[in-house]
């Protein structure tokens, strides 16, 4: 079966949709939601395909899926070839499942994330983190490329991800939203520790010894639903309320990872600075982005494989 299959009667191609209302007026979040019975099958149908049994999950931001490269003993899997696994379509997401060893470690990690804006309801983007919970994984972590809002960032850093704000989730977007499928979690999910603490500290320490505390921060990334880069408006709105790099990823994955009761970590690189100022012309643009990442990814790549020598599973 197809993502397409399991999406009533809206949906374009590869499960993505037109955003309108299904039988009995049920939002088109819960019918996309897969069940932990279909959940536990794509877990069991992935399983018999490899030998490795991951305890710790990656999720590869843009252009930072270098990170997967250096998988050892690869096993992966095309997002085509997984049932009901939506496709990757934005520039810098292989839109592959790879297995193996990274830092001592047994791993998957996604190549590739999905993303609202591509046409994918929120349940179906984070449908893989439910799938790694059902294969055994215990531990999630995520990168991201960001847009600096803090002034003090520059084009380059790294942050910690301290805390989030859930921007969609203020005008009802979420991926838990449908009937609660208590065999993950509950109704009412607390956030207020999202990201963990020990591995953050981790994070920071390893960032010392590898000598990249000068370009190494922590602090909070807001997500904004996308595609549109933001306005300088929004950037002054944004700061104002606590945020200090800006995406349109992670938030949704982490929510979904701690409903379920994993340990969640995550890290933004500051591809770009945002534009605060209407006296200037630069642009946001996804070019920079990926130009950002491909300088960086190495430095990104050696602290989470460091992380993952030290985690313990
Ligand atoms: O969050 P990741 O997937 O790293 O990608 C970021 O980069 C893209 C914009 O250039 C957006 O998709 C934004 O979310
Ligand atoms: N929303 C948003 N996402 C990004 N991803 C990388 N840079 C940016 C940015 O400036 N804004």
């Amino acid at each position: 079966m197809s993502a397409a299959t399991i999406i009533n009667g809206t949906n374009g191609t590869n499960g993505q949709v037109n955003g309108t209302n299904g039988k009995n007026g049920v939002s088109q979040s819960s019918q996309n939601m897969c069940s932990y019975e279909e959940c536990d099958k794509i877990a069991q149908h992935l399983l018999s395909k490899t030998r490795h049994r991951p305890k710790i999950g990656i999720i590869c931001g843009s252009g930072l899926g270098g990170l997967a490269e250096s998988v050892e003993n690869k096993e992966s899997f095309s997002y085509k070839e997984i049932p009901q696994f939506p496709v990757s379509t934005v520039p810098g997401h292989a839109g592959r499942l790879v297995f193996g060893k990274l830092g001592g470690k047994e791993v998957v990690a996604m190549q590739g994330r999905f993303h609202p804006y591509e046409g994918y309801p929120l349940s179906l983007c984070t449908l893989p983190v439910r799938v790694m919970k059902l294969m055994g994984v215990e531990t999630l972590i995520v990168t991201n490329a960001a847009g600096g809002l803090n002034e003090s960032y520059e084009v380059g850093d790294v942050m910690v991800i301290k805390d989030h704000i859930n921007m969609p989730g203020f005008s009802g977007n979420n991926p838990l939203i449908g009937e609660n499928e208590d065999k993950f979690g509950p109704r009412f999910p607390a956030m207020s520790s999202g990201y963990d603490r020990n591995l953050r500290k981790m994070a920071l320490e390893i960032g010392k010894e590898l000598k990249f505390d000068n370009f190494m921060h922590e602090g909070v990334y807001v997500m904004l639903g996308g595609p549109c880069f933001e306005t300088i408006a929004e950037c002054k709105l944004l700061r104002i309320c606590g945020a200090d790099v800006t995406g349109m990823s992670t938030v949704h994955e982490v929510i979904m990872a701690r409903h379920c009761g994993m340990r969640a970590f995550g890290m933004s690189l500051v591809t770009n600075k945002c534009v605060m100022d209407y006296d200037e012309d630069r642009k946001a643009n996804h070019e920079e982005v990926l130009e950002t990442s491909k300088r960086r990814g190495e430095d990104m790549q050696k602290l989470v494989t460091k992380m993952i020598e030290r985690i313990e599973v």
